[in-house]
């Protein structure tokens, strides 16, 4: 299994860096558009090898894509990343392109590849991806619900006051600060529903502390996260790689599924080797189904300032 990262920067390299340390990957290859800064990377990388007893090689280039060739999975990372009282969307303007170029130039290489993209907008880049390269859908997915999850898990079980091993929950919909919908209804302690042990006023405030999960981050280091997003995108390369068929909520490309069509959003689907294998289609309450809506619109409204 090859692995490229595109984007050596700080989720990019700790995504290789994941994917390293859980040993599946014969070989991960970091580019970036900066001179030497994938190969540092890289080469301080592989000086964990011996101290964290993995086997995977780990190389890195500055540009040049015939390094990538012969990739089975591709993780898109290169961009900007917000500031501090920023959105996600305003990222669009610089990133759009990038991304475009990017996974243009992955497919030329690696025309089997399976692109998984990281980059903000997420929905909105992952559209990006699906409008311009013309890969079969399901070797495109946007990874932002399996973080969403793991915060939400991470807020659950602070309210429970429990271990995050005993938790269970999903976040679907838009990544994006107001679009995140986390499944409250659905979330469990031990298959036990976590409104039994929770308020309602307890559960909103989880789920309003997820849906800002990004943002706080990002206000406390001053840049966007980057540990639980690597381990996050290792996670899906690791499904793909492995052939787990886990359920993981990706922004998928919808057509009809959840009543919408034309978008790419975050949507449970099963993850192996043929990449994103199956949206699942979950019962959906009415309030749950006008949030899902309301996600969309917009994530489809940051899609219209694509220049297509
Ligand atoms: N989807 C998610 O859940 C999620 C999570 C975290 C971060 N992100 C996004 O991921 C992106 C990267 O974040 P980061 O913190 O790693 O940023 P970063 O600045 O640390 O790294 C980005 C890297 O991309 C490189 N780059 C820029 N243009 C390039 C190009 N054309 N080709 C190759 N490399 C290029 C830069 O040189 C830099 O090293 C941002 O857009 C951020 O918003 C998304
Ligand atoms: O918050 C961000 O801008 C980065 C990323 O989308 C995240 O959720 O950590």
């Amino acid at each position: 299994m090859k692995v490229t990262v595109v984007g050596a920067g700080s989720v990019g390299a700790s995504c290789a860096e994941y994917v390293a340390i859980k040993n599946f990957a014969s070989e991960v290859v970091l580019l970036d558009i900066k001179e030497g800064y994938a190969e540092g990377k890289a080469m301080d990388l592989m000086q964990t090898a011996s101290l964290n007893s993995f086997d995977t090689k780990i190389t890195g280039s500055t540009n040049d894509y015939s390094k990538t060739a012969g990739s089975d999975v591709a993780v898109i990372t290169s961009g900007i990343p917000r500031k501090p009282g920023m959105t996600r969307e305003e990222l669009i303007g610089i990133n759009a392109g990038i991304v475009k170029e990017v996974a243009g130039n992955l497919i030329k290489h690696s025309p089997d590849v399976t692109l998984i993209v990281v980059s903000n907008p997420m929905d909105t880049m992952t559209y990006l991806v699906h409008k311009t390269t013309g890969l079969p859908k399901n070797k495109i997915i946007g990874m932002g619900g399996a973080l969403d999850s793991a915060r939400f898990k991470y807020r659950l079980a602070e309210a429970l006051e429990a271990p995050i091993s005993d938790v269970d929950g999903m976040v679907i919909g838009g990544h994006s600060d107001t679009g995140m919908v986390p499944l409250t209804r659905l979330a469990t302690r031990n298959s036990i529903p976590v409104s039994a042990f929770l308020s309602e006023d307890r559960l909103n405030q989880v789920s309003e502390d997820t849906k800002v999960g990004g943002a706080t981050l990002t206000k406390l280091l001053g840049t966007s996260a980057w540990y639980a997003p690597g381990a996050a995108v290792s996670a899906l390369v690791q499904a793909i790689a492995c052939d787990q068929k886990k359920i993981f909520p990706c922004s998928a490309f919808l057509e009809g599924e959840y009543g919408l069509s034309d978008i790419s959003i975050g949507v449970p689907a099963v993850i192996g080797k043929d990449g994103l294998e199956k949206i699942v289609e979950i019962e959906l309450n009415d309030a749950e189904k006008a949030k899902i809506q309301e996600s969309a619109a917009g994530v489809t409204k940051t899609n219209g300032l694509l220049e297509l």
